[in-house]
């Protein structure tokens, strides 16, 4: 588990990505159509010796691992403990632990879901589903030295359904954003709180632009280079040098559908972070 009372998010994203030259974060989503056949037939401890093999081989490339948990809680309750399993290979390897589950409750629920995720799993930085409004997103952010990265503007086609949506003259996205940041406690003494980040898709480099000009401090959490279309050289145009995580599953974990997964995956890994150098 990461220490009770680690240094400020911000700090220690800095010194991941300093310390492998890119920030990289690779995805964890192991799809059981997907996986080299051996890995299939072992159920949800396949999927978890699959990842720790990702991990092992793409760890120095990748300041970051986000395992998704959709891919983990499918299995059923075995799911779990592989999920368990792969936080603890991600922590072991020295690299930031991103959850993505998406979570989003009312209060006395969202901290449970906090708690699981940061205490629980040892979370170092969590996604976080904002349509409940700020108190949904509060407990996310009691954690000192922890990121809730809020879904501001999704990688997915429907993403601006609802985010591109005008409210008083300006696109909801934006005003998540700053539901977000203004969510995080005040610094004192006696209760610091975790830090807020944003969701943007690399498909949106516009939208990530914009956001980076008005929250230049703010970590941004970057899906959607490899399968879904995005390319690393806008992304990095867009955010002009701010504190970023990009992030990339499947052309990662499936670089290669045979005995040689690790090492394609090593490739596709070393491949990606130079290029977000
Ligand atoms: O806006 C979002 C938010 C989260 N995701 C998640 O990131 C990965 C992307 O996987 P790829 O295989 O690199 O496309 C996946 O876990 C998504 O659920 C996102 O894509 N977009």
């Amino acid at each position: 588990m990461p220490s009770p009372h680690p240094a400020p998010f911000a700090d220690r994203l800095a010194a991941a990505v300093a310390e492998v030259g890119s920030p990289l974060c690779v995805g964890l989503d192991p799809d059981p159509e997907r996986l080299p056949a051996p890995f299939v037939v072992g159920g949800a401890e396949g999927a978890a010796a699959f990842c720790e093999a990702v991990v092992g081989a793409t760890a120095p490339h990748a300041a970051a691992f986000k395992p998704n948990l959709a891919f983990f809680e499918a299995y059923g309750p075995d799911g779990w403990d592989a999920l368990a399993a792969v936080c603890a290979a991600v922590r072991r390897a020295g690299r930031l632990l991103v959850l993505d589950g998406k979570r989003g409750d009312i209060g006395n629920t969202g901290r449970r879901y906090a708690d699981a995720l940061y205490d629980g799993l040892g979370a170092d930085a969590t996604t976080v589903a904002p349509y409940m409004g700020a108190d949904s997103v509060a407990p996310f952010l009691e954690h000192p030295g922890r990121c809730a990265f809020v879904l501001v503007a999704t990688s997915n086609p429907g993403g601006a359904d609802l985010q591109a949506l005008d409210v008083g003259g300006e696109p909801l996205y934006r005003r998540v954003a700053r539901l977000a940041v203004e969510a995080v406690p005040d610094e004192d003494a006696s209760r610091r709180g975790g830090a807020a980040g944003f969701v943007v898709g690399a498909t949106r480099p516009a939208l990530l632009a914009g956001l980076r000009d008005e929250h230049p401090g703010v970590p941004f959490l970057v899906p959607g280079v490899g399968a879904q279309g995005g390319a690393a050289a806008e992304v990095l145009d867009a955010n002009a040098g701010g504190p970023i995580l990009v992030n990339s599953s499947r052309a990662i974990l499936y670089a290669s559908p045979g005995a040689d997964f690790a090492e394609a995956a090593a490739d596709a890994a070393a491949d990606l972070a130079g290029r977000l150098r």
